[in-house]
């Protein structure tokens, strides 16, 4: 069983699936129904950590953030996105945030 330290490591396995499909794993599942079905799950995993919030249930948010992020993962993968690139875009932003007000908007920097 591999556990997953970070997200570099679930993106990793994500993109293994989509190279090399495994029968019957939900994440072939997904790139085999494609980006709309991807997506729909983005926006149910979104709602779910949401309305978990919203009711300060911890428990529940932190499975439906894992079930997010999960999901986000498959999203890059399909769209040709990799996890590097996101990090290097936060990467990008460190330093700004404590300057909330006064700050320049990110895109355009
Ligand atoms: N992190 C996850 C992960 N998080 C959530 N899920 C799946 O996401 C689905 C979300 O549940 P839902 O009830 O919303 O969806 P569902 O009713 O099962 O199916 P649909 O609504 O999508 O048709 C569940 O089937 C979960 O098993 C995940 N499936 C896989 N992973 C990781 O991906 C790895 C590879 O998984 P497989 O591709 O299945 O081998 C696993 O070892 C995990 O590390």
């Amino acid at each position: 069983m591999i556990i997953m330290q970070d997200l570099e490591a679930l993106y990793q396995l994500v993109s293994e699936r989509k190279q090399n499909p495994k029968e019957g794993s939900y994440t072939d599942y997904l790139f085999t129904k494609g980006l709309d079905k991807i997506l729909k799950k983005v926006g149910e995993e979104t709602t779910e950590v949401v309305v978990a919030a919203k009711n300060h249930d911890n428990d529940e948010l932190r499975y439906e953030v894992a079930d997010l992020l999960y999901h986000l993962m498959v999203l890059l993968v399909e769209q040709g996105l990799s996890y590097e690139q996101v990090k290097v875009e936060l990467a990008s932003r460190e330093g700004l945030m404590s300057q909330f007000k006064d700050r320049p908007e990110i895109k355009n920097l």
